[in-house]
């Protein structure tokens, strides 16, 4: 399998400083070159020493072979349309995105005779920017590969080599089946704790300084979620509108069932449904899935 010997990562945020981090310890041998359109995030990835060089513009991408998009989905096709000009013949194409079809689709629009392998390392912070960043991230994690079926199969292992070796666990699947997916285990959680910590900042009967001094608990981990990049989220629910309406549509109807159990004094339908979920966390904890849990709240940067 061949490395890749000059990696570029255009976004030297959260997760490029991350990919960059990681690079450095477990691939030493590649070049790493850092892009990014605002001056002050260069400036500091320079000083956190990041990568061997930091650009403000795309001409030394020519020499890259693995271009690594991590900046938010809807600047996707703006930067496809960007590099479009310097990217080498040989280069693969990929992105981190969180959202899948329409990365592809506007990728495909942006650079139609490139090799393009979008994928998505299932593993964050609400933290943004490069200081935020660190090399274990993608540890144990999984990561998501999603090429089309005219995508050539050594092209993808490379990929696949490469996310395994900074440390993720590596899966294809489908982009529209990736969607639908994520939609209900990361965008709908996002925009419920947007919504509660929302509310609760909205009540007049209970103090703002009230719902700070007493969030402890459950509150209290949503408004770490809700604490994420506005930008980032904007864009998730733009993209993935269809499948995250599709899920906030259930997951409406299954609210209201819930509320009407209340009304009702339906003690059975509560029960019930607590302890299917609380099976379904626990499975979670079998299958070692809850890894980054230890690091919530803690500063990386
Ligand atoms: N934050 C997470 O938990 C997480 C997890 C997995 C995947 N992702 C995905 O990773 C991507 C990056 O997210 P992040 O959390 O690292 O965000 P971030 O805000 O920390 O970093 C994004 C960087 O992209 C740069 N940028 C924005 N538009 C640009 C443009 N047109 N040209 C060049 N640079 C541009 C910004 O200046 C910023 O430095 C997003 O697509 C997001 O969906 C995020
Ligand atoms: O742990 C967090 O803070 C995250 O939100 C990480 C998280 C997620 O929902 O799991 C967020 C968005 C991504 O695309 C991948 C990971």
């Amino acid at each position: 399998m061949r490395a890749f010997t000059h990696i570029a990562i255009i976004g030297t945020g959260l997760i490029g400083s991350s990919v960059a981090r990681a690079v450095r310890e477990k691939l030493p041998e590649s070049r790493l070159s850092g892009f990014d359109r605002d001056p002050a995030t260069r400036q500091r990835a320079e000083e956190l020493g990041l990568f061997d060089a930091v650009h403000s513009d795309y001409a030394p991408l020519a020499e890259a072979d693995l271009v690594l998009l991590c900046v938010p989905v809807g600047a996707m096709a703006a930067v496809g349309r960007d590099i479009a000009p310097h990217i080498g013949a040989d280069a693969i194409i990929s992105d981190v995105g969180s959202c899948k079809a329409s990365v592809l689709n506007d990728l495909r629009s942006a650079l139609p005779d490139a090799t393009i392998i979008p994928a998505h390392p299932v593993a964050g912070t609400e933290k943004s920017g490069p200081d935020a960043g660190f090399a274990s991230l993608f540890e144990g994690r999984w990561c998501i590969i999603t090429p089309d079926d005219n995508t050539d199969e050594s092209d993808i292992a490379r990929l696949e080599a490469f996310w395994s070796a900074l440390g993720a666990n590596v899966e294809r699947m489908d982009a529209e089946h990736h969607d639908l997916v994520l939609a209900v285990t990361s965008h709908l959680p996002h925009l419920i704790a947007y919504t509660i910590v929302g509310t609760a900042s909205d009540l007049e009967s209970v103090t703002r300084s009230e719902v700070i001094k007493y969030s402890a608990g459950g509150f209290r981990d949503f408004t770490r979620i809700a604490a994420s990049d506005p930008v980032m989220w904007r864009d998730v629910f733009l993209s993935n509108r269809e499948a995250v309406l599709d899920m906030l549509q259930r997951f409406t109807e299954d609210l209201t069932a819930l509320q009407r159990a209340i009304r009702r004094d339906e003690g059975d339908t509560l029960e019930d449904l607590f302890t299917r979920t609380r099976a379904i966390r626990r499975g979670i904890i079998d299958e070692g899935q809850d890894v980054a849990e230890p690091d919530f709240g803690r500063d990386h940067g």
